[in-house]
């Protein structure tokens, strides 16, 4: 069935329709990854976006019932060069048509998805719809060119109460700002107590949770649509030991002082050369952000930039230089993408266990 995706520049692209039928808006982005579909698709960070992926054959090993990073997928469409119909994979359940008419989102096949991206490139991200051949393109370029998206992601993707994950070892409590499971995951492989909040959680309510450690997961948006996680970071920074993960990371930077600012066209993909400055080892990372800490606003903050990003100099990694507290802008979970970066939730456990023993003393002498 032929359908249409339309761009707020006025380009209008004809393709075959598959999974859902429903029309829908959302911001055009490119994922640069290779493989890794199926955890692009479900990771909560691409609330409200319609997502091309630059890798031109999809859905060949299929969807299967272990790699998700969320239950309900968020993006709110997909593009591809070509889509398997028939996928060959031994974990495979379904294919890419069948599990997106499972969840209703809609997607596109048959798009010169090397054009789309070179727009998305020179223009930046822009607003596109994803509709029926009987639309009206004209129209629809007018509605996009004149209303805003939908802002305030995380409320839709957050957990709506909190939840445990037990183990034997430390209490962590991590806040869900649109989490992915590969964090969780994580966690739960060095057995740690862990405690899932929402995003709004307080800090007197986390600290109630007697908590080792917290994490700030990644999410949707931009930062600057969840004040009440800056205050709640302002609350606990200096009192726990603090590790955040791409929103975690930016939310972090604005509880500091630091500004944040929308980049062109973002990173998205699954091998994003990152420089630690302490080190100079660099690390291949999965990334997916559209949103930065701006290097100008750095400056009278209390914090100090640990990584940055070789593609164009971006702040990558943050610490605070007084309190037991560290993000990054990339992916250590991975999921999909390289693992190279790891041991960071190693580190942050090795902090906590400091902390823990020796009071905050400690944080001075552990190499982050
Ligand atoms: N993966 C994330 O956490 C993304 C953070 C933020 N939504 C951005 O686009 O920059």
């Amino acid at each position: 069935m032929k359908r249409q995706l339309i761009l707020e520049d006025g380009t209008v692209f004809i393709g075959n329709g598959f999974g859902s039928e429903i029309n829908t808006v959302g911001e055009v982005v490119f994922n640069t990854g290779m493989t890794g579909y199926q955890e692009i698709l479900s990771d909560p960070s691409y609330c409200g976006q319609i997502v091309t992926l630059t890798y031109p054959l999809v859905g060949n090993y299929g969807i299967n019932r272990d790699d998700f990073e969320s239950i309900q997928p968020a993006i709110s469409a997909f593009i591809v060069k070509e889509v398997a119909d028939y996928p060959s994979n031994w974990r495979s359940d379904w294919s890419l048509d069948e599990y997106f008419k499972m969840k209703n989102i809609p997607a596109i096949s048959g798009i010169d998805t090397r054009k789309l991206t070179r727009i998305i490139r020179q223009y930046g991200t822009l607003k596109g719809a994803l509709c029926g051949i009987e639309s009206d393109a004209q129209e629809v370029i007018q509605t996009l060119q004149q209303n805003r998206l939908v802002t305030n992601q995380v409320k839709q993707v957050s957990t709506k109460t909190a939840y445990p994950s037990p183990g034997r070892g430390y209490r962590i409590v991590l806040v869900d700002f649109g989490m992915k499971h590969g964090i969780l995951r994580e966690l739960n492989k060095r057995d740690c107590d862990v405690i899932v909040v929402p995003y709004h959680t307080t800090a007197t309510e986390i600290l109630q949770l007697r908590p080792d450690g917290i994490m700030l997961s990644n999410g949707p948006g931009d930062p600057k649509d969840v004040p009440e996680a800056i205050e709640m970071i302002n609350g606990v920074l200096g009192k726990v030991p603090l590790f955040g993960i791409c929103l975690g990371h930016q939310l972090f930077a604005l509880a500091c002082g630091a500004d944040t600012d929308k980049m062109k066209f973002g990173h998205r993909g699954s091998n994003h050369p990152v420089k630690d400055l302490s080190t100079g080892k660099i690390a291949i990372t999965s990334q997916n952000h559209g949103f930065t800490v701006e290097e100008s606003s750095i400056e009278n903050t209390p914090l100090l930039v640990t990584h940055i990003a070789l593609n164009d100099g971006t702040i990558e990694g943050l610490k605070h230089r007084e309190f037991p507290a560290f993000t990054v802008q990339y992916h250590p979970e991975a999921s999909p993408g390289p693992e190279d970066a790891n041991g960071l939730f190693d580190q942050f456990l090795q902090l906590v266990k400091h902390e823990k023993e020796e009071g905050v003393s400690a944080w001075q002498n552990v190499q982050i």
